[in-house]
């Protein structure tokens, strides 16, 4: 049954709700070996998903997803090679793996002091971002060759589940803008998507000082983002996660209930204007833990796995107000701003 936190689950996961992102239950769908098209074909549990989801990303353009049917397995092997590369190889065999600054169109390795996402908001001076990430996008899905043989094996395991639940959210989505279920599967053919792979290290203070957070405020640029945090596998209280979501100018921390493999959700820019407005591509950041805490004294790991639409597919708003914009086009732009 699809439920938010406000309902059946509060006494659960209240605190998600309570820090304004909604959980959303999509085992009524998820557990389909097809996905419905019809609106006459859903099920009551379906139609509940649908308006949990319709409402969630009206109001927040966020939503905490659980029951989504990706094993703990596949996590934590994607969360292991991503540790195993950040922490165990030398720094001479992790720049093997740089081929450019940030949104290189190879993919691979970027070390930390290249990338300020403030940057892609017209901050032309936002100070470099407190992460090191390891980026498989489509061409580097095509040529495993040229990268780290262990987090390819893993991290791109984990992102094909992770099509499957992008496959499910885009139906969703679909038959909550009143759309047939399949509508944007036809834009998802060859998919723009971009696994990342985030290692944020030990805060180190005079970095700090110099105003660098973690990941510093942006817009997600494409489609929906998913997002796997590493506290969502230990299956207890996890507490702040570092991500804030800004709702009316007020940053709030993003709290994972407990159960249900919670993985963190948010549409991007292109969903935006796919929605003309109705759903908001939130700003967002990963904010320091306090100065001299225990949480800053360890490095944190994220896998938010970017899904985008084809890079040549032109996104029309559906209401037919404003202009197209083009997936590639935009993506790349974005890219080649965020450097520092
Ligand atoms: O690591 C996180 O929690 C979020 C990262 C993020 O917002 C992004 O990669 O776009
Ligand atoms: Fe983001």
């Amino acid at each position: 049954m699809a439920q938010t936190s406000s309902d059946a689950r509060a006494g659960e996961t209240g605190e998600a709700d309570a820090h304004g992102v909604p959980v959303v239950d999509v085992s009524s769908f998820a557990t389909q070996e097809s996905l419905p098209v019809k609106p006459e074909d859903l099920s009551e549990d379906q139609r509940a998903t649908v308006q949990a989801w319709g409402d969630a990303l009206t109001r927040t353009g966020f939503a905490v997803v659980v029951e989504h049917g990706i094993a703990d397995d596949d996590l934590r092997a994607a969360f292991d090679a991503s540790k195993r590369f950040f922490l165990e190889l030398p720094s001479e065999e992790k720049l093997k793996y740089n081929y450019g600054p940030y949104g290189t169109p190879q993919g691979g390795y970027t070390p930390q002091g290249i990338e300020g996402v403030g940057r892609s908001l017209d901050a032309a001076d936002a100070p470099a971002d407190l992460v090191e990430s390891y980026v498989f996008n489509a061409a580097a899905r095509a040529n495993p060759d040229n990268h780290e043989p262990v987090l390819f094996k893993n991290a791109v395991g984990y992102s094909t589940k992770a099509t499957w639940l992008m496959h499910v959210l885009h139906c969703i989505s679909a038959f909550a803008l009143d759309l047939p279920g399949n509508f944007f599967d036809e834009f998802h053919t060859n998919p723009d998507s971009v696994m990342r792979c985030a290692c944020y290290p030990p805060l180190d203070k005079s970095k700090v000082e110099g105003g660098s957070i973690r990941y510093s405020a942006h817009t997600d640029y494409q489609g929906f983002t998913i997002l796997a945090l590493e506290a969502s596998l230990d299956g207890g209280p996890t507490g702040p996660t570092g991500l804030q979501v800004n709702r009316d100018g007020e940053w709030k921390d993003v709290v994972l209930p407990t159960s249900g493999n919670p993985l963190v959700t948010n549409i991007g820019d292109l969903w935006q204007v796919w929605t003309a407005g109705r759903w908001k591509s939130t700003l967002h950041r990963v904010m320091n833990p306090p100065a001299d805490s225990e949480a800053a004294k360890r490095y944190r790991f994220s896998l938010p796995y970017f899904t985008g639409p084809n890079a040549e597919a032109n996104i029309v708003p559906i209401d037919g107000s404003g202009e197209a914009v083009n997936a590639g086009e935009y993506l790349r732009q974005k890219l080649d701003i965020t450097n520092v």
